[in-house]
């Protein structure tokens, strides 16, 4: 398994905001992607997902090509949104059985493991409830377990840990450790660290959409010349000077 972007440049309606992504995440591989507000994160995973056009470049999966074959590409891959995206006329049960449909899952152990995810998270009691009833880390929780009842090969994760209680973040880094180890690709925008290092190790930062640095965290630690003392969040103090700078100069 492996998600190739090669050369990626695009944006919104003609307007560059990626410029030249170059990234492969390979099975059993996790890869977090950092950088200030704006940086472009969220643009590269709506191209990741199919929902830009790109001007430039190419993304593959498992050698299918997003733009020749969406279909057979979009099957293999599971989106967590920043911010969920639920059907308000649609109850929870009714959400699932929409996933089970549109990844062509085998429905009875589907709902095997959807009743696993549901008691993992709480929720297992709600089957019955539409969206208007949910919390908003409730709604956040349905689409975690909708995008883990999935079960692709490629896992696209927005900004998770915001909005979750202790408890949730706990079981949801659970669940990628659990996906990564059996081999299964993460791509995870976020800005918590903390959380992210838990179970991601290796990071591109992107500064002005384009990637700064791609490597382990001790390589960024090096790029950034950050001393065992400092925290891994100061990369973002000297993104922010880096851009002073470059707007000053
Ligand atoms: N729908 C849009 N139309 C035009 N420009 C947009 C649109 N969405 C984002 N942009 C611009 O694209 C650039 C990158 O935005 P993007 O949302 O990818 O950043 P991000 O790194 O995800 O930021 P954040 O950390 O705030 O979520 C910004 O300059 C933003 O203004």
């Amino acid at each position: 398994m492996v998600l190739k972007i090669e050369h990626l440049t695009g944006g919104y309606a003609g307007v560059p905001v990626i410029k030249d992504i170059n990234l492969t995440i390979k099975s059993g591989q996790a890869l977090g992607i950092i950088g200030l507000n704006g940086a472009g994160k969220s643009t590269t995973i709506k191209h990741i997902l199919g929902l830009l056009r790109p001007q430039k470049g190419k993304i593959t999966l498992n050698e299918v090509s997003l733009n020749k074959q969406p279909t057979a590409f979009k099957r293999q891959v599971a989106y967590i949104p920043e911010v969920p995206v639920l059907y308000p006329e649609l109850t929870l049960k009714e959400h699932l059985a929409l996933i089970i449909l549109s990844y062509q899952l085998n429905e009875e152990k589907a709902w095997v493991r959807a009743q696993q995810l549901l008691q993992l998270f709480r929720l297992e009691d709600k089957l019955d409830w539409l969206p208007v009833h949910f919390s908003k880390g409730m709604k956040q929780k349905v689409m975690i377990v909708a995008a883990f009842l999935a079960d692709t090969d490629l896992l696209v994760i927005d900004e998770p840990f915001t909005g979750l209680d202790p408890l949730a973040v706990t079981n949801l880094i659970d669940l990628i450790k659990e996906a990564i180890a059996t081999g299964k690709m993460v791509l995870m925008s976020t800005h918590i660290l903390a959380d992210a290092e838990q179970v991601i190790s290796n990071y591109a930062v992107l500064n002005n959409g384009a990637i700064e640095v791609i490597g382990s965290i001790s390589d960024i630690r090096l790029h950034y010349g950050l001393t065992a003392t400092d925290s891994f969040d100061k990369i973002y103090r000297i993104l922010n000077q880096e851009q002073r700078h470059a707007r000053f100069s």
